[in-house]
């Protein structure tokens, strides 16, 4: 699927509201939808989750995203070394999607548009289908309004939709990882971790506030103190789970590299290069052999699913 050119239907009937014939998980009925792609050269490709009914469906169109960070291109050098990267790499991934997990905050929109525009992907970002899919304004009200375990349940529908399509970058929701069944989704592409200090997280979401963040709200208090805190219990809660991801992409590693030990001198452009770069350099070495590698990968969702 090329950007731009693609609309993207997104027909979903959201938990609870449909007849049941969607799985159960928790109690809960869990969500049928479906993502639709209707390609402008060919007829309409519709994903549809077995006896899931599809409502007045919602039209999306794919972005054609712009970066969207002030400072995204430090000179023309580094949007040079992006154009270049992003080429080679183009040729390595052969339309596979790029899926990018990581913590609240730890970049995973910002940085996936960059990738997206210079990659000629289509950009989703998995909170807003879920919010569409559900018929929602915001993440935050649909963990009011419903449940986390709801919220839970149209990611993975969102995400299994996506894991069919094809030369998408997507910015998952930084709870995705916990979820076994989601890896086996995102596994049909490339994961990258955004890894990103604790401290660099707070002081980024402590900017832009938490009203969005259900997970990190408060009403009161220090906003950055709140933030550490909250995330630091969630890191811990999530133990390695975004270490299941093809590549790690280290912000500490990246300023070393270019010889400081402050994270919050990297600019977006920066941790793109670097993490089109590790993907690179992952599809080099896991095509060498690729039945073994196919082998690999599903002896790797064996493990993350008994873990
Ligand atoms: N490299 C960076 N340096 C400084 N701020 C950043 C950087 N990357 C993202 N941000 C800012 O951090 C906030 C969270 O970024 P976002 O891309 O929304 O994260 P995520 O999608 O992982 O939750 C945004 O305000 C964004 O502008
Ligand atoms: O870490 C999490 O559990 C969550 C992260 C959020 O996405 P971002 O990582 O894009 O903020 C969003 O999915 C929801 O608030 C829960």
């Amino acid at each position: 699927m090329e950007a731009g050119g693609i609309g993207l239907a997104l027909q979903a009937r959201a938990a609870g509201f449909g007849s049941g014939s969607g799985r159960r998980r928790g109690g809960l009925q869990a969500p049928t939808g479906s993502l639709r792609v209707a390609d402008p050269a060919g007829p309409a490709v519709a994903v549809r989750a077995r006896g899931s009914k599809p409502v007045a469906p919602l039209r999306l169109r794919a972005k054609k995203s712009s970066g969207g960070h002030e400072n995204s291109h430090n000179s023309v050098d580094e949007a040079l070394l992006l154009k270049r990267k992003s080429e080679e790499v183009l040729f390595y991934l052969n339309g596979r999607c790029i899926y990018l997990v990581g913590m609240m905050g730890s970049g995973k929109s910002t940085v996936g548009k960059i990738m997206s525009e210079v990659l000629g992907y289509s950009f989703f970002d998995s909170d807003k289908l879920v919010e569409q899919a559900v018929g929602m304004p915001s993440v935050a009200q649909i963990f009011k309004v419903h449940s986390e375990a709801f919220f839970r349940d149209n990611e993975s529908s969102v995400l299994r939709d996506l894991s069919s399509m094809r030369r998408l970058v997507v910015a998952t929701g930084g709870g995705a990882v916990i979820r076994p069944i989601n890896w086996r989704y995102m596994k049909k592409g490339l994961s990258v971790w955004l890894d990103v200090p604790l401290d660099a997280l707070a002081r980024r979401i402590a900017k832009v506030g938490t009203a969005s963040r259900p997970l990190l709200d408060q009403p009161s208090g220090d906003p950055y103190a709140m933030a550490f805190s909250k995330l630091s219990m969630l890191a811990q809660q999530r133990g390695d789970a975004y270490a299941n991801a093809d590549v790690r992409v280290s912000l500490e590693e990246i300023a070393c590299k270019q010889g400081h030990d402050d994270v919050s001198k990297l600019t977006p452009t920066d941790i793109a290069i670097e993490s089109l770069h590790k993907i690179e350099s992952f599809v080099i070495e896991h095509t060498a052999d690729s039945s073994a590698s196919d082998a690999q990968t599903e002896s790797q969702i064996q493990r993350i699913q008994t873990l």
